[in-house]
């Protein structure tokens, strides 16, 4: 792919971008398999989805003034190291979302909303979980930093509709934001919500935890193979939209597969996994940390569960979706204490962890337990390695990558582990 801010070294976070796709995959799928050559695996082709406007997501580092705001990036070392990088354009958003940029920049001056006095080293990750500027510490000179605005966070759904995060300082901007709302709402049609999230320090992370939602509607649909998962502003969602939904239909066609009595999805989000996987005479149980998560997931099981009658919604008709979702729950907690938490075991459990992996204590939970299969998701291939390490008798039998990430060294992997019988 080609990409001028690359080339000009404005912007050197597509790392892979100078090498053709199918090396890129070629070269992940190495990586991925010199990780698991101790395993007997069978791997299926890589799924592939576009190379470029895949981002269902924009992290935005806010500069310039109040008069000429720049949406982007902070320049990376080089000849525009510590500059401000305007990344509008930038080829991994589709078209709709690189719209709303510039109705953003205008609401920033109309709001008087005045940049945040951002050093280089806070500029986000914008290749996934974990970013640099959750890394940076707090340093003495923050007290002298100026400004309001830090970060824009725009998400697109797969209907074209937007949930649009302003990270601020502090609420003094809030009541300038609101009288704004309706002109925002007239040049953004598609609009759903508007929030401002509230995050005092210096930088030393991407996000706070106060969010003022200003729009009436809280959450985002973002349709994914007909089942509507409700995203909300604090919420996790899979970077790739189309890459997600070959991921949560490759997961129910191993599970349905098995064909499990009984399935935990821990670390479930808003329940991608839980709801492709959910069957009439299947209990489902998804365990997820973020409370609003977990609200979000339970909505959308509602929703299946209350279906018209001549509603059809993933090749399923409402009588199907009341029966798969008798049994459907979510819970918010940590994973880990969850299933140490009891001694029942479901037949399959699902984990999809953030980049630290599940760790020790929850690998060797689910070693001992009676589950036959587990499901692992993983955006993080080397902790998934450590993981597997830590349950020999769960082997790893089948596994897929799903590029998620193109351009970057990223990539999502799922293995499908299966207990030996000996
Ligand atoms: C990689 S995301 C996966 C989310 C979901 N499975 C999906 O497909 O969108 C990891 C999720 O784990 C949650 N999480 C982080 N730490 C957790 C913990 N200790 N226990 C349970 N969930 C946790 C995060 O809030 C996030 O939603």
């Amino acid at each position: 792919m080609q990409c001028p801010h690359y080339d000009a070294r404005r912007c050197r976070s597509c790392t892979l971008i100078e090498i053709d796709r199918p090396t890129q995959v070629a070269g992940k799928e190495a990586h991925v398999r010199d990780l698991l050559a101790a395993h007997d695996v069978t791997w299926l082709p890589a799924v592939t989805g576009a190379e470029s406007g895949f981002r269902n997501k924009a992290k935005m580092v806010v500069t310039g003034t109040v008069d000429a705001p720049v949406l982007g990036i902070v320049g990376p070392p080089g000849p525009y190291a510590g500059q401000s990088v305007d990344l509008t354009d930038c080829g991994l958003y589709p078209p709709a979302l690189q719209a709303a940029f510039g109705p953003l920049a205008e609401l920033i001056t109309r709001a008087r909303l005045q940049p945040y006095d951002l050093s280089p080293a806070a500029t986000p990750d914008r290749d996934g979980p974990g970013t640099s500027a959750r890394r940076r510490k707090v340093t003495p000179r923050d007290a002298a930093r100026r400004g309001e605005l830090k970060h824009l966070l725009v998400t697109l759904s797969p209907d074209g509709e937007l949930m649009v995060r302003l990270v601020l300082r502090s609420t003094e901007a809030v009541a300038r934001i609101r009288k704004h709302l309706p002109w925002l709402q007239a040049a953004l049609p598609g609009l759903a919500v508007l929030s401002v999230n509230v995050q005092p320090v210096h930088a030393a992370v991407l996000e706070g935890e106060q969010e003022i939602v200003l729009t009436e509607r809280e959450t985002l649909p973002m349709r994914v193979d007909g089942i509507t998962l409700h995203l909300r502003p604090q919420s996790f969602f899979q970077t790739n939209t189309e890459v997600a939904a070959a991921l949560y239909r490759q997961a129910r066609a191993w599970v349905d597969e098995v064909a499990p009595a009984s399935l935990w999805d821990l670390y479930c989000g808003v329940g991608g996994f839980a709801l492709h996987c959910a069957a009439p005479g299947r209990s489902v149980t998804g365990i997820e940390i973020s409370a609003e998560a977990v609200a979000s997931a339970t909505t959308t099981a509602g929703e299946l569960a209350a279906l018209p009658a001549d509603a059809v919604v993933g090749g399923h008709d409402a009588a199907w979706w009341r029966a798969a979702t008798a049994n459907l729950t979510f819970d918010a907690g940590d994973a880990t204490g969850f299933a140490l938490g009891t001694d029942a075991d479901p037949e399959l459990v699902v984990v999809n962890p953030p980049r630290r992996g599940i760790g020790t204590d929850l690998a060797r939970r689910l070693e001992a337990s009676n589950a036959r299969h587990v499901l692992y998701s993983s955006c993080h291939a080397v902790t998934l390695a450590r993981d597997l390490a830590e349950m020999p008798s769960l082997r790893p039998r089948r596994a897929v990558l799903l590029d998620m990430f193109p351009q970057t060294d990223h990539y999502e992997v799922l293995v499908l582990l299966e207990r030996s019988r000996a």
